[in-house]
């Protein structure tokens, strides 16, 4: 019940009607409820049924004083000078010495309630009839403004504690957790610091938009280090696809393992990471290629070494065999007894003689031939080695689909957009990639793989217009750049591909190949760069193989 209303009910004290029974009682207590317009509450209730029944609830001031300072004892657990208030209290209503009670009422006002804070009764030196109502004693009528000052001990005690428990949890929790972010951690600590040290309301209110910032700036962060996160596990998933071709020959994995570990080692960012994954995209294809084309090589030359080997082993044989008829010649010549005998054994021997001889010659020519083979054998390895290195340094075209490749591009790309900015004209790029592109090669072959690609050039090509502009930009990702284009047309022109592309059906070895690619469109924004335009589009296109692969999603 509030103050107000038991001034009221006490105004309008009825006699207490010991007579009635309970139920009368509780009939008569509705009744004086009604006829006091007092909200009908338990307690209300409760108040005037004891009023009549003439049990009062209303404590005498020495108990009130009493229970004041009892309450001041139980408000904290450990001693304070709260504790200590509550002891003086307690002391001076046992004694009933008034004066000291009201000395450190306003001892306590002084140094509790300051300010702009009334409590009643605390000023003047109270006496025991002073007028109140029943504890707890921090409901003592305090008129509170806004003040920060104005707070009753208890609420001083929980700002307190609040205020220690956010300095806490952004000096020890938050910038714990921001370990990545050293400079948001700092920004945690100072705030902690000054959370500590905060005391007025503008000082509060100033740490509270500093919060806001933050919590602004940690979410920010947040949402990179989830885009970078998936990043790097496509980066990985790519990597452990193909870490099975490679392993055969590890000197070609020893290069990709330390791209990874020099991009691991530095500070991961979107573009180092977009980066890896094309080129390691180029260069497994690629090592891949020049890979069978080095066991190729390899299985050529063990052949011509077995050859030869088979060829000494034949020379060795046919040699064996005339130095076995030498023998038994020379036996024979030494038994002929006539001259004609003689002639007929050595036309043999000459005849064996000159068959052995051109075995030999013969023998020797084909190592001869054998030789200079596995040399331009291992000629061709070297040069297919060193191809490696230079791969594509100078040329501006991919070699396989004659679209422009990523140098080509750049050069194009910056032509673009410095028209774009002189017309002060739209400009849109597409990222397409081939859908289960993989899939493709491993159940048709790298060749139809190779043939796909091509294919999917020449049907981008017939669709567009002149002044578009097609690159591969790794692997089976292109990118289309459509100048003078706004980013409703290029969706529809991204679309239109894709139609084009399902309704001219691919051939392969006289099967029907279907190949469709998901894309991501992103329309230039202000004097936006490359790398901030392919980003997006790149991150559409990622979208729209989650949502299932062969569409188009705008960037945002
Ligand atoms: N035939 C051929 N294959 C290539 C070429 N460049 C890259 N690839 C292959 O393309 C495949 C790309 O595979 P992923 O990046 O896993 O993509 P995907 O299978 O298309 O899967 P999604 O993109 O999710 O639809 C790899 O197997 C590469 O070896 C190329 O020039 N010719």
């Amino acid at each position: 019940m509030t103050m107000k209303t038991k001034d009221a009910a006490k105004k309008e004290k009825t006699p207490p009607l010991m007579a009635l029974n309970p139920a009368e009682l509780a009939r008569e207590s509705f009744r004086q409820l009604a006829t006091r317009r007092i909200a009908p509450t338990p307690e209300a209730y409760r108040q005037i049924y004891e009023e009549l029944a003439g049990i009062s609830d209303i404590p005498d001031s020495e108990k009130v004083l009493l229970d004041f300072a009892n309450s001041l004892l139980t408000l904290s657990s450990e001693p304070d000078d709260i504790s200590d208030f509550g002891k003086r209290f307690e002391l001076a209503a046992k004694a009933r010495d008034w004066r000291a009670y009201s000395t450190a009422l306003t001892a306590l006002t002084a140094e509790h309630l300051k300010g702009s804070v009334a409590v009643t009764g605390a000023a003047a030196p109270v006496s025991p009839s002073v007028s109140t109502s029943a504890p707890p004693p921090a409901s003592v009528t305090v008129s509170t403004t806004n003040s920060p000052t104005s707070r009753t001990p208890a609420e001083d005690r929980h700002t307190r504690l609040l205020r220690d428990m956010l300095s806490r949890t952004l000096l020890l929790a938050v910038a714990a957790l921001l370990n990545t972010a050293p400079e948001l951690a700092e920004e945690a600590e100072a705030l902690g610091r000054a959370v500590k040290d905060a005391v007025t309301e503008d000082s509060l209110d100033d740490i509270s938009i500093q919060l806001k910032q933050l919590c602004f700036k940690i979410e920010m962060r947040a949402g990179d280090a989830a885009e970078e996160q998936e990043l790097l596990l496509r980066l990985f998933k790519l990597l452990l696809d193909n870490v099975s071709e490679l392993t055969e020959e590890d000197s070609w994995l020893h290069g990709q393992i330390e791209s990874v570990q020099s991009l691991l080692s530095g500070p991961i960012n979107h573009h180092a990471l977009m980066d890896a994954t094309r080129n390691m995209k180029d260069v497994i294809y690629k090592q891949g290629t020049l890979k069978h084309s080095l066991t190729e090589a390899k299985v050529t030359v063990k052949n011509m070494m077995i050859t030869f080997i088979d060829r000494l082993g034949a020379l060795a044989t046919s040699t064996g065999d005339y130095h076995e008829k030498i023998d038994i010649y020379s036996g024979k010549i030494r038994q002929a007894s006539d001259i004609t005998a003689l002639n007929a054994i050595l036309e043999d021997v000459m005849r064996d003689t000159r068959n052995a001889q051109s075995e030999a010659l013969r023998s020797l020519d084909e190592m001869i031939v054998v030789r200079r083979d596995v040399e331009s054998a291992e000629q061709r390895i070297h040069e297919l080695e060193s191809k490696l290195a230079q791969m594509s340094e100078l040329v501006r075209e991919d070699q396989l689909t004659g679209s422009l490749n990523r140098r080509g591009l750049d050069d194009v790309f910056d032509r673009e957009l410095s028209r774009a900015d002189r017309r002060s004209s739209p400009l849109c790029i597409a990222m397409l990639d081939l859908d289960d592109f993989k899939r493709l090669n491993d159940t048709h072959g790298h060749v139809a793989g190779d043939e796909a690609l091509v294919y999917l050039v020449r049907v981008i090509k017939d669709t567009l217009r002149t002044m578009d502009v097609l690159a591969r930009f790794g692997g089976e990702e292109f990118l289309i750049l459509l100048p003078d284009t706004t980013i409703e047309e290029a969706t529809q022109t991204v679309t239109r591909l894709q139609r084009e592309l399902t309704k001219r059906i691919f051939m392969h070895n006289d099967e029907r190949v279907l190949i469709t690619f998901s894309a991501g469109v992103a329309l230039r924004a202000g004097t936006e760069d490359q790398g901030s335009m392919i980003k997006r589009a790149d991150a559409a296109l990622y979208k729209a193989k989650r949502a299932g692969k062969n569409r188009v999603v705008s960037a945002e």
